[in-house]
């Protein structure tokens, strides 16, 4: 497990943890003996395609669900003990508010539950609800609904805050403004595991990014680490050559031949496979450059694997 070590000092405590976990609903295996931990003061992204296994993996460490094999932790303890949850905050992605209760009702009802909660009314215009107090919360716009479910994450002053794909239906402004308050979370002294489908989002908030896939942990590192891994391109066009021509170029992450006869190389580094393609002498046609898509920047990952990051792999060539 990768918990930051502050330099010369202690390790950083878990807040929370998974133990080689797995959990399957029926026949689907959402996550597969998964070993993860979040140490106090890290913003950690989690990041993966939709059916990863991130909720999964949140909601087995906020105690909502328990794992088939392997153990969760929370503050120490079992995440099913109330207690453990005392000092969580969090927003499941499915959850709703109360229609008929007035917002501000909904936030002092929560508020309630804690011993020291921000005031009401601080919370209310730190997140732009204090127009909304009076409003029922079913007649709140889902972006409303969204920042208020976040609002009522922080309300109790928690020491960890998992929160699950949090800006999702929030415009531009509302989610930038989202970000803000997190940051203001974190920097004071806040930690937070958050989920996303997107890099770009969470890469400015995020001291460490996570990658699930297909129920396992693909990568874990900064942000730039997994940035260098997942920015692939894709590079086209027509041969006479078999795949197997190009699968040791440098870069090269997976090659492939499409019933056309188009070739497509997925690599770490377009321009370096372009100049091989020429210095080979490759006889090629109709040659074309894109980003990859999101999809293929996860399936690169699970190619490459942990022991062979892909920029290691360029380095040493
Ligand atoms: N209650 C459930 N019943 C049956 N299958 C489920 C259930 N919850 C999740 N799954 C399946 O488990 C797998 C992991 O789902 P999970 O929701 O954890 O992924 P995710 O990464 O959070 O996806 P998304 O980004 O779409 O929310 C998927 O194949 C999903 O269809």
């Amino acid at each position: 497990m990768n918990i930051p070590r502050p330099r010369g000092g202690p390790p950083a405590e878990i807040l929370a943890a998974a133990h080689s976990v797995s959990k399957s609903y029926g026949g689907t295996k959402a996550l597969d003996a998964v070993s993860f931990a979040v140490g106090a003061g890290e913003t950690v992204g989690l990041l993966g395609p939709n059916g990863a296994g991130k909720s999964t993996l949140l909601n087995l460490l906020s105690g909502l669900r328990q794992p088939d094999t392997g153990t969760v932790e929370l503050f120490g303890q079992d995440p099913r003990s109330p207690l453990s949850r005392r000092e969580l905050g969090t927003t499941p992605q499915a959850t709703s508010v109360p229609a008929t209760l007035r917002v501000r009702e909904t936030v002092d009802f929560v508020a309630a539950h804690y011993p020291d909660p921000i005031p009401t009314p601080e919370l209310l215009a730190d997140f732009g609800l204090g127009s909304a107090a009076g409003k029922q919360c079913g007649g709140l716009s889902g972006g409303q609904q969204r920042r208020l479910l976040v609002a009522l994450a922080l309300v109790g002053r928690p020491r960890l805050v998992i929160l699950d794909e949090p800006t999702t239906g929030l415009d531009v402004e509302a989610r930038e403004s989202l970000w803000d308050r997190l940051a203001e979370y974190r920097t004071g002294g806040g930690t937070l595991l958050i989920t996303s489908h997107y890099l770009e989002e969470i890469q400015t908030l995020a001291s460490r990014v996570v990658v699930i896939n297909e129920g396992s942990v693909v990568a874990d590192g900064n942000v730039d680490e997994i940035r260098g891994r997942v920015s692939v391109s894709r590079v086209s066009f027509h041969t006479g050559l078999p795949a197997s021509s190009f699968e040791m170029m440098p870069g090269t992450v997976s090659v492939s031949v499409s019933a056309a006869g188009t070739t497509t190389i997925l690599t770490h580094d377009a321009d370096e496979t372009v100049r091989q393609l020429v210095r080979g002498n490759v006889g090629f046609s109709g040659l074309e450059v894109h980003a990859a898509s999101l999809e293929e920047a996860f399936l690169s990952l699970t190619h490459s694997g942990e022991s062979a990051p892909a920029p290691e792999r360029r380095a040493a060539r």
